[in-house]
């Protein structure tokens, strides 16, 4: 069985974050394994607080994976701040581990701050080189890029504009553009369009951490990234479509439906 493990942070609502990974992964019929970078107190309406873990126990919990089990794949999401992320680029080199999938997440979906200020500086000079693809949504895209984004056309001037200063593969979400769920691969200086049944449902909590997690699995199993990102946009609408409403707010995807 392939193993996957995804490092992030914790939603108690089990919408997104290291819950809505390994709902991902098991569904992919693969073995998930965790490290917690952070707790969070969060439903579907907001993110209520978080409670960072501390570097050296995100270093006792690589450690404890890494000299046992080696993942296929790794997907990063969640990693709060710039200490904890050190660490993990550390581990990561000295186990040279690869297949690296990184969300680079920022803000959640209810507007709530997920990295700190010098976490975002450390998140670009040490884990951006180690990944293998970066999965930024139209906000983060755009912070990175320093660009506007509300067409298609800013999407590709944005992916290049990251490009320029990160060698691996960049995928733009196109989940917050309006009546478009249209992602874009930027690789090797092509673009690539992946084109997205845009699903009538608002329940959106946990997409991009579940797009990145199917995306490590498809990669895991052996698929190209074309194809892992392929793959993983068949996973998501899936999710979407399987059409679950939970909460008071932007609900949680559903993963109980045959992939
Ligand atoms: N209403 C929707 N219908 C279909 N796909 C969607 C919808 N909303 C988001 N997606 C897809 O979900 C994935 C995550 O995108 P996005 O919501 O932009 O990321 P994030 O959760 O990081 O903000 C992308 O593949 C995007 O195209
Ligand atoms: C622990 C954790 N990790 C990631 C997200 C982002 O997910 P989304 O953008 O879908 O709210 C989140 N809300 N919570």
């Amino acid at each position: 069985m392939k193993k996957i493990l995804t490092i992030a942070g914790s939603d108690c609502s089990g919408g997104a974050g290291i819950q809505a990974d390994i709902k991902t992964i098991t569904a992919h019929k693969m073995y998930a394994m965790s490290v917690v970078t952070a707790l969070t107190a969060q439903n579907t309406t907001g993110v209520y607080g978080v409670f960072d873990m501390t570097p050296e126990f995100v270093e006792k919990q690589l450690d404890a994976i890494f000299t046992d089990i080696i993942p296929e794949a790794v997907k990063i999401g969640m990693v709060s701040n710039k200490e904890i992320i050190e660490i993990m680029s550390r581990k990561l080199e000295e186990y040279k581990i690869s297949n690296i999938v990184l969300d680079p997440v920022m803000i959640s979906t209810s507007g709530s701050k997920l990295l700190s200020d010098d976490g975002m500086k450390a998140l670009i000079d040490r884990l951006f080189p180690i990944a293998s693809i970066i999965t930024p949504n139209i906000p983060e895209a755009s912070c990175l890029s320093g660009l506007q984004i509300h067409t298609k056309k800013d999407m590709e001037l944005a992916a290049i504009e990251i490009g320029k200063n990160y060698k691996g593969a960049v995928l733009i979400k196109g989940g917050h553009l309006a009546d478009s769920s249209d992602d874009l691969l930027y690789m090797n200086g092509g673009i690539y369009w992946f084109y997205g049944e845009n699903v009538n449902n608002t329940n959106t909590h946990g997409t991009g951490c579940t797009l990145s997690s199917a995306i490590a699995c498809n990669i895991a199993d052996n698929k190209d990234l074309k194809e892992s990102v392929q793959a993983a946009k068949k996973y998501i609408t899936g999710a979407l479509n399987a059409d679950l409403d939970l909460g008071k707010g932007s609900g949680p995807l559903n993963h109980c439906w045959d992939l």
